[in-house]
């Protein structure tokens, strides 16, 4: 499936056009689990609604297995949308919910029995078949909404925030279920979410939207370690972004000028000497130790607060007035490698992880 140059305005309140999708191209890979994501309001809905058919683009083009959409309504679609608020028919039964569609296209008799038995069975709703919707749990819900998409064989799946109304816990085993069964379909899933954890877990690739258009596309891993701009970098996760300038350019890494001194990265591409940069580096790559070492990439620091989350002990430092974060895995109660308040603490900046950002 692709997005040809997907132009989108609305009316704002004075009537004038606002834009909220600019130029979108995008390539949707057959079998493949797609993540929209981005912060609300940043156009991923209407994107999916314009996939869907339930908007149209101002201008550009949908092409789904070959064909242009232009002009086909939403029925018409080889696709089919799961919302975050389940839709189910509230006086059918779960069985008739799941082959309500297979119905409307004329499926009858043992065909019908047997291909709704299956696709419950597959979410794992066979024995709620004779419940009413309101008689089951957000959860259940969400089984039966997915079972009613995916009955008729679609060419692509379109999920808007399917999980976002489930709590925490019943949410993440949903999502290993959701990628589970996508692999098992072999449909293309294209999964709306403004969850970040979510879009990394389950996707092949996730598209990160900001304002409208798309700020980098990629796997999980190259987004996370390799995010572009400052906005990649701080939505995926938390990051520490250092500026500097470029003060020598050698094979294998490059030298940057910072307030906290001189630091090494492996990185070079695109850069020349004298440029300002921005660096980028996870809290959880800073290594906190007691004393300096002699190899360089090495900051003074002070521990300003710690916050207990269980696995890791997130440290807020200080250094040279930057405020900076470091997350380390929390060992045994009282070890050597716990840090205390206003400890002063060296922290060292892996060349590797120092990542130079496109933009800042
Ligand atoms: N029918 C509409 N008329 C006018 N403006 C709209 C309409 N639908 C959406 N918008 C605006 O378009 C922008 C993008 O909205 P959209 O729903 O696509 O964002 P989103 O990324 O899905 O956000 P959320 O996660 O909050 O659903 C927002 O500024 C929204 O206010």
């Amino acid at each position: 499936m692709s997005v040809v140059d997907v132009f989108k305005s609305y009316r704002d309140t004075h009537g004038q056009p606002t834009p909220v999708l600019h130029d979108i191209d995008l390539d949707i890979r057959r079998g493949e689990f797609f993540s929209l994501l981005g912060p609300s309001g940043c156009g991923k809905t209407t994107l999916l609604r314009i996939l869907a058919g339930f908007e149209q683009p101002d201008s550009g083009a949908v092409v789904i297995g070959g064909r242009d959409m232009t002009g086909v309504p939403a029925h018409q679609r080889p696709v089919n949308t799961v919302f975050q608020s389940y839709a189910l028919f509230p006086h059918l039964s779960v069985a008739d919910n799941v082959a309500f569609g297979l119905k409307q296209k004329g499926v009858r008799g043992q065909e019908l029995k047997t291909r709704t038995e299956r696709v419950m069975e597959t979410v794992q709703i066979g024995d709620l078949g004779n419940r009413k919707p309101d008689q089951l749990s957000g959860g259940q819900r969400q089984r039966v909404a997915l079972a009613r998409a995916i009955v008729n064989q679609p060419e692509v799946l379109l999920l808007d925030e399917p999980l976002s109304a489930l709590d925490l816990k019943l949410r993440k085993q949903l999502q290993v279920e959701l990628s589970n069964l996508q692999e098992q379909l072999g449909m293309t899933f294209v999964f709306v979410t403004h969850d970040q954890e979510e879009a990394l877990v389950m996707s092949d690739r996730i598209a990160v939207m900001n304002r409208g258009r798309i700020e980098q596309l990629g796997r999980a891993e190259e987004l996370y370690e390799r995010p572009r701009s400052a906005f990649v970098a701080n939505f995926l996760g938390s990051s520490n972004l250092i500026s500097g300038t470029v003060t020598d350019i050698q094979a294998g890494g490059a030298t940057i000028q910072t307030g906290f001194g001189p630091l090494r990265t492996t990185q070079t591409q695109g850069m020349t000497t004298g440029q300002p940069v921005t660096l980028s580096i996870r809290p959880e790559k800073l290594r906190m130790e007691r004393d300096m070492e002699t190899e360089g990439n090495e900051i003074r620091a002070r521990v300003d607060d710690i916050v207990y989350t269980g696995a890791e002990n997130q440290y807020l430092l200080e250094a040279n007035g930057q405020r900076l974060i470091a997350f380390q895995l929390n060992t045994d109660i009282g070890a050597d490698e716990d840090f205390g308040y206003d400890e002063e603490v060296a922290l060292y900046l892996p060349p590797a992880s120092l990542v130079v950002l496109e933009e800042g």
